[in-house]
């Protein structure tokens, strides 16, 4: 109103009077239309996105180039349409507000060329400032409706979009989550955590956004352009033509361009990524840093490849200042060139300035729509894509079940093992046999040792016992009963504990730590399996005792109390099978002790099986059993074994009391 005032002042004719008003109008409607206004958010969206893998010194990059290559194609609707379903009445909903948007998008225009009609009437007209207010306040009315129906519309799109996004993006993350947990180890093997991780987080997230973006921007633009476009027809043919031919030729340009500057910024954030890679490789290793004094290494490292970011991404400002500045120019440019023809039409009372007026808003949302929908494009092959490596990863079954298999009261296991002709590789490394007929038996309740070189298969054994993997041939039975009978989590959680060199604790309480062992387990019970690996004792000297939290990976206890936390846990589900992978091997000589007293306590009336690198470890175990590539070449009580002077297990000790601890 008070722009219309404004030109009511100035001293022109009729149709300058209508010219200038509808360009004042348009100049606040154009501001915030542009190409530019798109495409500048895209690219600040890749500048900005946080890097996403930092596992090795050159991630991203390498990523990137790996995840270009899962196509779309592998996309599956399947899979799509089951998570899809369940927010199927929602997303109509959604769908249907946001059509409303888009018709209201083609209509307000056209309603607010008749207010401008109105105006610019009774500018020209002798009418009392009564009949004024009434003749204005009928489109004016009309037009505020429109608006308040825009704003409720849109608020229900987005607000349903949401709902049904977030929803389906927490169903896929949960059955993702658990299939994944579900896979076999050669699967972990394979692929890295960071491109699990990705999948899981980055991938998700790209597929919600580009659904959601999908129904409310793709649907609402192309409705808008339809819609748009008839609106252009009815008010002038002519000038519908011209648009109809200039526009699209533009968006192209600006496509171009603006792709161009979507590669710059992804090669900015790309190299962003390396340079966070080394920050986080330093910061998380920081305790090697510090021990090689490594320090400014790193540092320099980091600035060359932080000064590469910055390099890139000030070209990239440079670009996107370029395209601004074009953009503005060829959009006011359209704008003008659109006034002065329309004006001559106007004035040749071929159009009205309302007409025209609602014929630069329409072409402006044509404008914004076709960039849209231009940007959509590339958000759908990226959306479908990352669709397919979430499908992938959904579509992996594991060739040992968890949870399929029988369960027998565990305590009333014995726990003999045996090994019967036994032959594995790992399936990452097929053509090198780790185990050929390999055969072993362990007696129940008793302690086995196993020994032998780096390499020779130890650890192998025990992963095939907990089943991380199926033998190629043979068999491994437990009191009799081929172990791929029974439930494997039942097999895992209740007949055999394991404890690992560097057993991994949580970023919790040690309490929690411990009854990860029996997530059912009393607090009682927790303390016995303490006191029973001997950790109570300096659980309690800590101020807060057993709520300590251990920090990372158990980074805030010693590495023999973390053994000890660890042998707890293992022992709070009462194994008929204990297995000892190296539990000391990297302690010192006090905290080997401790630990090993430990185990001669928590050993006693259950098969251990202890997989050794030093001597001090196995003096006391009923049966050592010597391992060479793969084979049991020896096999005796300690004293028994020491006689034979030639044997490995001879040549094992001397290298040994050599001063070197492995055996
Ligand atoms: N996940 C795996 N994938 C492929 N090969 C593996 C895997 N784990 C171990 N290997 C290979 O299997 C062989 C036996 O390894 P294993 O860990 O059983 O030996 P080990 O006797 O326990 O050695 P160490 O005493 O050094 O721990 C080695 O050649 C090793 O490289």
């Amino acid at each position: 109103m008070l722009a219309v005032r404004l030109f009511g002042r100035m001293p022109v004719g009729t149709t300058n009077i209508k010219l200038t008003s509808c360009l004042r109008l348009l100049a606040g409607i154009t501001s915030g239309g542009s190409v530019l206004a798109v495409a500048w958010k895209h690219c600040h969206v890749h500048a900005s996105a946080p890097p996403k893998k930092y596992s090795t010194k050159i991630p991203s990059i390498m990523h990137q180039v790996a995840r270009k290559k899962v196509s779309s194609d592998k996309f599956d609707w399947k899979i799509f349409w089951h998570y899809l379903r369940p927010q199927i009445w929602i997303i109509a909903c959604a769908t249907a507000a946001a059509l409303v948007v888009a018709y209201l998008n083609v209509a307000i225009p056209l309603e607010l060329g008749n207010l401008i009609n109105v105006v610019s009437s009774l500018l020209t007209s002798s009418t009392s400032s009564i009949d004024f207010k009434q003749m204005l306040s009928k489109p004016t009315f009309q037009l505020m409706k429109l608006y308040i129906y825009q704003s409720i519309a849109t608020f229900e799109y987005i607000t349903l979009l949401s709902i049904a996004g977030e929803r389906m993006a927490a169903s896929i993350r949960r059955d993702l989550f658990q299939n994944i947990l579900k896979l076999d180890m050669e699967f972990f093997d394979r692929t890295k955590t960071g491109e699990i991780m990705d999948r899981l987080t980055s991938d998700v997230q790209e597929y919600k956004s580009s659904f959601k973006l999908l129904i409310s921007q793709g649907m609402r633009a192309s409705t808008q352009i339809i819609g748009s476009a008839i609106s252009l027809y009815y008010i002038s043919p002519t000038l519908a033509a011209l648009a109809g031919f200039v526009i699209p030729s533009i968006i192209a340009g600006g496509t171009l361009f603006g792709s161009l500057l979507r590669q710059l910024s992804r090669q900015a954030q790309a190299q962003l990524s390396v340079s966070t890679g080394i920050a986080y490789e330093a910061i998380s290793n920081i305790r090697t840093t510090r021990a090689f004094g490594a320090e400014t290494k790193e540092y320099e490292l980091f600035q060359k490849e932080i000064d590469k970011a910055r390099d890139l991404n000030i070209r990239l400002g440079f670009g996107i200042g370029i395209f601004q500045g074009l953009n503005n120019l060829v959009m006011n440019g359209i704008v003008l060139s659109t006034i002065a023809l329309g004006g001559q039409y106007v004035s040749q009372q071929r159009l009205s300035a309302g007409d025209l007026m609602a014929f630069l808003v329409a072409t402006q949302t044509i404008q914004r729509s076709l960039t849209q929908i231009s940007l959509l494009i590339g958000q759908a092959i990226r959306g479908m894509s990352a669709g397919a490596r979430i499908h992938e990863y959904q579509k992996l079954t594991s060739c040992i079940p968890l949870q399929e298999g029988t369960r027998i009261p565990y305590h009333s296991m014995l726990g003999q093992v045996q090994f019967s002709n036994v032959s594995f590789a790992y399936p990452t490394r097929k053509q090198q046999m780790i185990l050929e007929n390999f055969n072993f038996t362990i007696p129940c309740s008793k302690t086995v040792a196993l020994v032998g070189p780096s390499g020779s298969g130890k650890s192998t054994l025990c992963s095939l016992l907990v089943r991380f993997y199926d033998p190629l041939n043979g068999q491994i039975t437990i009191d009799g009963q081929d172990i791929r009978k029974f439930n494997a989590t039942w097999l895992r959680s209740n007949v055999i504990g394991m404890i690992n060199q560097e057993p991994t604790l949580f970023s919790t309480t040690i309490m929690e730590n411990i009854r990860f062992g029996k997530p059912n387990a009393t607090d009682a019970e927790v303390i016995e399996a303490a006191k029973s690996a001997m950790a109570h004792d300096f659980i309690q000297l800590f101020p807060d005792g057993y709520q300590t939290v251990v920090g990372e990976r158990g980074v805030t206890v010693s590495g023999g109390q973390r053994q000890r936390i660890a042998i707890a846990r293992a022992l709070l589900k009462n194994p008929s099978i204990l297995i000892l992978d190296e539990a000391t091997s990297a302690l010192d000589a006090e905290s080997e002790k401790q630990v090993q007293s430990a185990i001669n306590n928590v050993a006693k009336g259950r098969t251990t099986i202890i997989i050794a690198h030093r001597l001090s470890t196995i003096r006391n175990a009923d049966i050592i059993g010597v391992m060479l590539h793969g084979k049991l070449v020896e096999m005796g009580t300690h004293a028994e074994l020491i006689t034979k002077k030639n044997g490995v297990y001879a040549e094992l000790m001397r290298i040994q009391q050599s001063g070197i601890d492995i055996l």
